[in-house]
């Protein structure tokens, strides 16, 4: 499905976000990309899709390769990517309906873009998403009277209307609550086995993904130091993802060394950090 080749980007600015990174997302599963923070996790994200160009490398999506695109095959591309990010990108001012159907927009004439003007089985199909995420009441409400949760659930069936072959997520849950973000991650997860399509990641918070992923591809300074399933997530490989290595075992109780950390390891949505999972 996605298949990225030796992905770079280095910014104008020097910064070199990525190093050649190596990964597939396949079928339904839901993979979960964590890091710390600076490691290249967003830029990574928006690579797929070219809201960044990447500097280097290959991106195959379904059998096409994206980073050849010209600018008519790239928005004709998108609309096979589902985009879902940290704070949210609706338009405040319109209702939750209005911004669900705008994941439509790449579907109908430019006129009908303007007049906002959908096909009745668009209606359709976005009375059929606001009932999967939960706020089929909340159809006419404008979304800046929204929570955040809900709002996010906005963003995902947006996304979903889209009928994307893929699902990239930007640290979803980073301004929800812990239960809420649970809610958020269960619904992605449950809307990858639905729709058959695999959803992408980027999460801060190691304990969802733990929980939720199929697959966690780790990041270091721009590059994949962790590609496994949650159980292979071992404390080794949090050091490696974390602190960029494997950290020797000095101490002379069978522990860890965890003292000389230069990131903590970001357990839980409330930003509480322990050595191990
Ligand atoms: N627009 C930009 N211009 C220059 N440098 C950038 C830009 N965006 C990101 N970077 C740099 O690229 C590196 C990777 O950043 P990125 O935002 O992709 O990391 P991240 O893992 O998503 O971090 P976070 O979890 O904090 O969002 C960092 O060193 C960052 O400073």
């Amino acid at each position: 499905m996605l298949h990225v080749t030796n992905l770079q980007k280095t910014y104008d600015t020097g910064d070199e976000a990525l190093r050649g990174v190596t990964t597939s997302v396949e079928g339904s599963e839901t993979v979960a990309m964590i890091g710390p923070s600076g490691a290249g996790k967003s830029t990574f994200i928006r690579c797929v899709n070219r809201l960044t160009e990447p500097s280097g490398g290959e991106i195959d999506l379904d059998g096409t390769e994206l980073t050849a695109l010209d600018d008519d095959d790239l928005r004709a591309a998108r609309r096979d990517i589902g985009m879902i990010f940290q704070e949210y990108n609706l338009i405040e001012r319109l209702t939750v309906m209005e911004n669900v159907l705008s994941g439509r927009l790449g579907y109908v004439s430019a006129w009908q873009a303007f007049r906002r003007s959908f096909p009745p089985a668009d209606i359709e199909r976005a009375y059929g998403i606001l009932e999967q995420v939960g706020l089929d009441e909340m159809a006419d409400k404008r979304v800046d009277e929204l929570s955040g949760g809900q709002r996010q659930r906005v963003g995902i069936a947006r996304a979903v209307i889209q009928e994307p072959k893929i699902l990239l997520v930007d640290e979803p849950t980073s301004s929800l609550d812990p239960e809420t973000s649970d809610t958020v991650m269960r619904l992605l997860t449950d809307i990858a086995a639905d729709r058959s399509i695999p959803v992408l990641i980027n999460i801060h918070e190691v304990n969802l993904a733990l929980e939720h992923a199929d697959r966690i591809v780790g990041l270091h300074d721009g590059e994949l130091v962790f590609e496994g399933t949650p159980d292979d997530l071992d404390e080794a490989a949090l050091d490696r993802v974390y602190r960029g290595a494997d950290i020797p075992d000095t101490t002379t109780d069978g522990e860890g060394s965890t003292e000389t950390d230069d990131q903590e390891v970001p357990l839980t949505t409330t930003g509480s950090t322990a050595g191990g999972v």
